[in-house]
């Protein structure tokens, strides 16, 4: 992918954004609708894969026909709400192999606390797309991205539904390699650290844990 940031402004995506960020919609409904979005977004995130042809016969004729190429693309969840774009993602793409990186935010400091870390064997030789869907400080991410790299991923894309600019910036600035896919680009960050207008705690809202 060439652009730093993609903002998928696609009328599906907003419309259903839209019902997300929306306090008053319930649980199961932010979920499902994370899931809707999640394949959209995987839509564009994936439209600049490597392809091959392969010869196949139709029951008309032999043909050379496209197929992915390379190594399964490994698709790796910030916990926990990237498990909310994850399951979307895998859904359109089920062969992928998935990995883990458990972090969350500490509340004061605004800096990630790692707790888990599991991800496929020979990320160097795959496409990989970290998914979170929550852009915020971009501490979270740029800390993920970094392990990811640690662990030989060279061709990494991350996939998340809002992004403030600060976390844009942090990225762009931290790793300039790795392209955003996003469905909108918010106003900024409050006192707290959290998006606005943006959709209050993903992990919360999605989990039903406040
Ligand atoms: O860009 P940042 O400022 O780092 O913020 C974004 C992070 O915050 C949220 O996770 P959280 O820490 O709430 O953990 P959770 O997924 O377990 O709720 C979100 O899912 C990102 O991982
Ligand atoms: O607005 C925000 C910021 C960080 N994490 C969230 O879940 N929401
Ligand atoms: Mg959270």
């Amino acid at each position: 992918m060439t652009e730093h940031l993609t903002v998928v402004r696609h009328p599906l995506v907003q419309h259903k954004l839209t019902i997300m960020r929306e306090k008053s919609t319930s649980t199961a409904v932010f979920r499902q609708l994370l899931r809707e979005i999640s394949q959209l977004l995987a839509y564009e995130i994936t439209r600049e894969l490597p392809m091959t042809t392969k010869p196949i016969e139709t029951p008309m004729e032999a043909m050379d026909a496209p197929t992915l190429d390379g190594k399964k693309l490994a698709l790796i969840s910030i916990l926990r709400a990237g498990n909310g774009l994850l399951d979307g993602v895998l859904e359109l793409i089920p062969s992928a192999r998935v990995g883990f990186v458990g972090l969350y935010r500490d509340e004061e400091t605004l800096q990630p606390v790692q707790y888990y870390y599991k991800v496929p064997e020979a990320l160097e030789d795959r496409v990989v797309i970290a998914v979170d869907p929550m852009l915020a400080t971009g501490n979270s991410s740029a800390a993920a991205v970094q392990l990811l790299k640690d662990s030989g991923a060279k061709n990494i894309r991350f996939l998340c539904l809002l992004a403030a600019p600060e976390g844009v910036a942090r990225m762009k600035e931290a790793h300039p390699d790795v392209p955003i896919v996003t469905a909108a680009l918010d106003d900024g960050l409050n006192d707290l650290g959290y998006i606005m207008p943006g959709l209050g705690d993903a992990g919360d809202r999605m989990f039903g844990t406040k």
